[in-house]
């Protein structure tokens, strides 16, 4: 069995975060596991506060899985402070995971913010050249890219702009924003463009997470980077469509669709 390790923060309401990864490298019949960087009081409405996890309890963490179960993949996603960011640059210069997924989670769906703004360029210039893989929405790619995005082009060009200075493949998630679900790779030759069915929902707390967990998993059972953006853009798309509609805001996505869809509960 392939083995998936995400560093993260904590969504106690079940749709976003460590418990979104989880579900998805589960769905993907991936064993996963959890470092989890800040215990976040968060619900599809709003988020209430957050804390963050010791340093020394994060490295910690990290040593516990790499000493006995080594991951296949690793993804990461909440890193609030530079703080948290020093002690996983250090974790994954220790362990050098050989593939990392980075979604650059700035702010929840609401608008709430879940890194702290002096801790942007810490991110740029310690832990984005450390991926294999970087996923950012395009509010995410705008403060990354240090531009203005407003179309397909610019995504485009933010994607290369961002490969320039890192050397990483990088994403842009068209998302619910201006590019209706379109969205571009380029892996430092080529751009792949990725189109979903636009589904008109509030239910897509998460979908970040979810996405790069799907493609986290299916690079760990060695699909090529395209397969898996592609295959994940489905399961993205899928589980967005099946929502279960819970909540008063952004309600979580459904990850186990697929799964139970012949179930008769
Ligand atoms: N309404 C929608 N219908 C179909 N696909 C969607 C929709 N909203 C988002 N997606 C897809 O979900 C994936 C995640 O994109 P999104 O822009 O939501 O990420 P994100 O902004 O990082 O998420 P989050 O804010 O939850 O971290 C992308 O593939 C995007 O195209
Ligand atoms: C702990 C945690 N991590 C990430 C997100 C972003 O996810 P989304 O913007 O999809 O709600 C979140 N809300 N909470």
């Amino acid at each position: 069995m392939k083995k998936a390790l995400t560093i993260a923060g904590s969504d106690c309401t079940g749709g976003a975060g460590i418990q979104a990864d989880l579900k998805t490298f589960s769905a993907h019949g991936i064993f996963g596991m959890s470092v989890i960087t800040s215990v976040v009081a968060e619900n599809t409405a709003r988020v209430i506060s957050y804390e963050n996890i010791s340093s020394n309890v994060i490295k910690q963490q990290v040593d516990a899985v790499f000493e006995d179960i080594i991951p296949d993949v690793v993804k990461i996603g909440m890193l609030s402070s530079i703080e948290t960011m020093t002690a996983v640059k250090e974790s994954l210069q220790k362990w050098a995971p050989t593939l990392v997924v980075l979604d650059p989670v700035m702010f929840a769906k609401n608008g709430n913010s879940l890194m702290a703004s002096d801790a942007i360029d810490t991110l740029i210039s310690e832990i984005l050249p450390l991926s294999t893989l970087i996923t950012p929405n395009i509010s995410e790619a705008e403060k990354i890219a240090e531009m203005k995005i407003t179309n397909v082009n610019d995504m485009k060009c933010a994607a290369k702009k961002i490969y320039q200075f890192t050397e990483v493949p990088t994403i842009i998630k068209g998302g619910y924003r201006i590019i209706k679900v379109t969205d571009i790779l380029f892996d430092g030759n080529n751009f792949y463009e990725f189109s979903g069915e636009n589904i008109d929902t509030k239910n897509t707390h998460g979908t970040g997470c979810t996405f790069s967990s799907a493609i986290a998993s299916n690079l760990a059972v060695e699909k090529p980077l395209e397969d898996a953006v592609r295959d994940a853009k489905n399961y993205v798309t899928t589980a967005i469509k099946h929502a279960p509609s819970l909540g008063k805001g952004n309600g979580p996505t459904h990850h186990f669709y697929e799964l139970y869809k012949n179930r008769i509960f």
